[in-house]
């Protein structure tokens, strides 16, 4: 790849990682409003956290119909729509008074967080070499999370001076001006400015569905994708704040700290593990399996620490399920090198759900677990988060055992020397 060619890929990435950054913007900016989004629509707690599970609802759902979306119309014509939904959301959310019009203003702006990741993997294999793709994907999945870092701060400050209308129209006036440089820069492929697949009727969607989930390497991805980010993504939507000042003691200031740690433990490993990924392909499940044992060890030291555990014991934690994200963008790696071309979306969009769910059930399942171990009338106490995060190991032993029943029946299929040539081979 000569060098020209190699900048403007990195520009075309650029822009679309721009895309991602802004939906995890979005999809971040009500972490920050929560006290104010109460006072606004005179809402209880629970139904606070009923705005991060229909987040995560309908991220999950709209996977497989996002992935089928830019097999057949490509990642440029789907993150038109994914700028024009969100603006739309977040213009409705800045205008939103009460509780339902504010869930469903949250909801469209999920719709259009959901369609920006794939698109964005999906001009990564289009525009890169086949050895830079793991270390591109990663770079993507890691700077994207810069989005959350980046709203934190400004939202804070733009919520206390400007006021919940105006803060969240300037959030949404960055849409248009991206949509400017996408429609400018982005193209769907170096030959093509719009990539169309084949129109696929219902029973054709079906069947391309049904032979994507059959190829063990994507349900190996799945259950990877599943195993690895629903830790970190539950501490930082929802339950890290409380669990780390009511049930491990810290201060606001100690506890927002721990998780900026989560996100910048992220963005720090990430591009190792795309390296790591690239250069070691056969031994993909091996990292995710290492990764898995570690957060749960992590967190069984945390949990069984007689009272509250020590600020290095935490500081510990929040690095090592920090690295969780960076883990799961293996899963897409498998579901790459497991699907032809004109699957590749939507096997993606299959992989991405795993993780998706996972953070759902165990945001809801936290909740319900911290109801039933709390007094009636007093506040959730340690004893009950301790309940609460336990049920983790749950979720880990079924991925766990999921992940090793699929890598062994992807290493009957794939041999060593076959997976070694589909990511190393040159563009
Ligand atoms: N797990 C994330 C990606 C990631 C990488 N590093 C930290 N997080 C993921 O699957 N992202 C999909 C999305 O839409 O954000």
């Amino acid at each position: 790849m000569d060098e020209s060619r190699l900048r403007t890929s990195v520009l075309v990435w650029g822009v679309g990682l721009l895309v991602y950054l802004l939906a995890v913007f979005h999809r971040s900016s009500l972490a920050v409003a929560g006290l104010v989004a109460s006072d606004r629509f005179d809402i209880s707690a629970s139904q606070l956290a009923t705005f991060t599970m229909l987040q995560l609802l309908v991220y999950a759902g709209m996977q497989v119909p996002v992935g089928l979306l830019v097999d057949r119309w490509g990642s440029r014509s789907v993150l038109v729509g994914a700028l024009l939904v969100m603006t739309a959301g977040q213009v409705a959310f800045a205008l939103a008074t009460t509780y339902p019009f504010g869930l469903a203003a949250r909801a469209l702006v999920g719709v259009g967080d959901a369609l920006t990741f794939i698109c964005v993997l999906r001009l990564v294999s289009s525009w890169f070499p086949r050895r830079r793709i793991p270390l591109f994907s990663q770079l993507t999945g890691t700077l994207g999370q810069l989005g959350a870092v980046i709203s934190a701060v400004p939202m804070t400050w733009a919520l206390r001076d400007l006021g919940w209308t105006t803060a969240y129209l300037v959030a949404a006036a960055l849409g248009p001006v991206l949509l400017v440089a996408l429609l400018l820069v982005l193209r769907d492929t170096p030959t093509r400015k719009n990539l169309r697949g084949e129109p696929m009727p219902l029973a054709a969607v079906r069947r391309s569905l049904t032979a994507s989930w059959a190829e063990p390497g994507t349900r190996l991805g799945f259950w990877m994708h599943f195993s690895t980010p629903f830790s970190s993504n539950v501490l930082g939507l929802l339950w890290g704040y409380p669990f780390f000042v009511r049930g491990e003691g810290l201060s606001p200031a100690e506890a927002s700290g721990l998780l900026t740690v989560v996100v910048v433990s992220a963005m720090t490993i990430g591009p190792a593990f795309g390296w790591l990924v690239g250069a070691h392909p056969w031994h993909r499940s091996t990292m995710v399996l290492t990764i898995v044992a570690a957060m749960a060890a992590a967190w069984a030291v945390v949990l069984a620490w007689p009272g509250e555990a020590p600020f290095g014991v935490l500081l510990a934690l929040a690095v090592v399920v920090g690295i969780g994200g960076p883990a799961s963008m293996v899963g897409f790696d498998l579901g790459r090198t497991s699907n032809p071309p004109e699957r590749l979306a939507s096997a993606t969009g299959l992989i991405n759900q795993g993780g998706f769910i996972a953070s759902l059930v165990l945001v809801v399942v936290v909740g319900l677990v911290l109801d039933w171990r709390t007094p009636a009338g007093s506040d959730y106490t340690a004893d009950a988060f301790r309940w609460a995060m336990c049920t983790q190991f749950l979720l880990w032993a079924l991925g766990g055992s999921q992940v090793w029943r699929f890598r062994r029946l992807a290493r009957r299929t794939t041999t060593r020397a076959q997976v070694n040539a589909t990511l190393r081979a040159g563009m």
